[in-house]
C-alpha cells in the first residue's frame, strides 16, 4: 500500500508513482531496476550512481575519505532529492534502508519492492567485486551474513512486495516483477 505523506503529493497527474528497489548487495537491484525501467518506459536511477555523479568520485573513494558515516549522510541527501521524481525506477544501495529517515521517505513516496536472496548466492555474486567497500573485511561472507541478519527485518517491514531473486534468471525475476505490478494496477492502485 502506498502511504502518502502530503495527501497525494508524490503521485503525478497520470497517476505514476516511483518504484523503489531495496535489498542486499548482489540481490540485483541495479540490474533488475534497469530492465524494469526499460520495460515500463520509465527513467532509471541508481542511488549509488547518483551519489557518485554529485560527488565526482566513486563509492569506494567516498568510504576511504569520509568513512561509512560520511557516505550515509550523502546517501540520505540524495535519496531525499531523487525520491521526489515521479516516473522513476530507483535502485537503492543495500544499506539505504537502515536510517529511519530513509525508511520514512521510501514508505511515503513510492512502491517498495524487496529483492530477496540468500547469503550464499549473494556472496557468489559479489565476492569478486571490488566496488563494495562494506565487504572489504577479512571475512566478507560473514559480513554478508551479519548484514543480512540486521537488515532483513527492515527489508521485510518496508516491502510492499517481495520477489525472490536468488534462484531464477534475470528474465524470470523481471517477469515476476512485471506480474506483481500488473496485479497492483488491476486492484486500482497507482503505479
Ligand atoms: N536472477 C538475478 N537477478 C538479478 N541479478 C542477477 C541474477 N542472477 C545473477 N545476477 C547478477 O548479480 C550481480 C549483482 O547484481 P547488481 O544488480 O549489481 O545487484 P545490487 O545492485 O542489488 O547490488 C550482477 O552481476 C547480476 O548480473
Ligand atoms: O549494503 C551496503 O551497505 C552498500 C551497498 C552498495 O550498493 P548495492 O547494494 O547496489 O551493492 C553501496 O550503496 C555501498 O557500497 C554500501
Ligand atoms: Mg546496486
Amino acid at each position: 500500500m502506498l502511504h502518502s505523506e502530503q495527501g497525494d503529493a508524490h503521485i503525478s497527474p497520470s497517476g505514476q508513482v516511483p518504484i523503489f528497489l531495496i535489498g542486499m548487495m548482489g540481490a540485483g537491484k541495479t540490474t533488475i531496476g534497469r530492465g524494469l525501467a526499460r520495460s515500463l518506459g520509465r527513467e532509471f536511477l541508481d542511488l549509488d550512481h547518483e551519489i557518485e555523479a554529485r560527488c565526482g568520485v566513486s563509492i569506494p573513494t567516498i568510504f576511504d575519505i569520509e568513512g561509512e558515516a560520511g557516505f550515509r549522510r550523502r546517501e540520505t541527501q540524495v535519496l531525499e532529492e531523487v525520491t521526489l521524481r515521479r516516473a522513476v525506477v530507483l535502485a537503492t544501495g543495500g544499506g539505504a534502508v537502515v536510517a529511519p529517515e530513509n525508511q520514512a521517505l521510501l514508505r511515503a513516496r513510492g512502491i517498495v519492492l524487496y529483492l530477496k536472496a540468500g547469503s550464499d548466492e549473494l556472496f557468489r555474486r559479489v565476492a569478486k567485486d571490488k566496488n563494495r567497500p562494506m565487504l572489504l573485511t577479512a571475512n566478507p561472507k560473514a559480513r554478508i551474513v551479519e548484514l543480512l541478519r540486521q537488515r532483513e527485518p527492515i527489508y521485510e517491514q518496508l516491502a510492499d512486495y517481495t520477489v525472490e531473486t536468488g534462484h531464477g534468471s534475470i528474465h524470470t525475476v523481471l517477469d515476476a516483477v512485471a506480474r506483481l505490478l500488473k496485479e497492483h494496477a488491476q486492484r486500482g492502485e497507482n503505479i
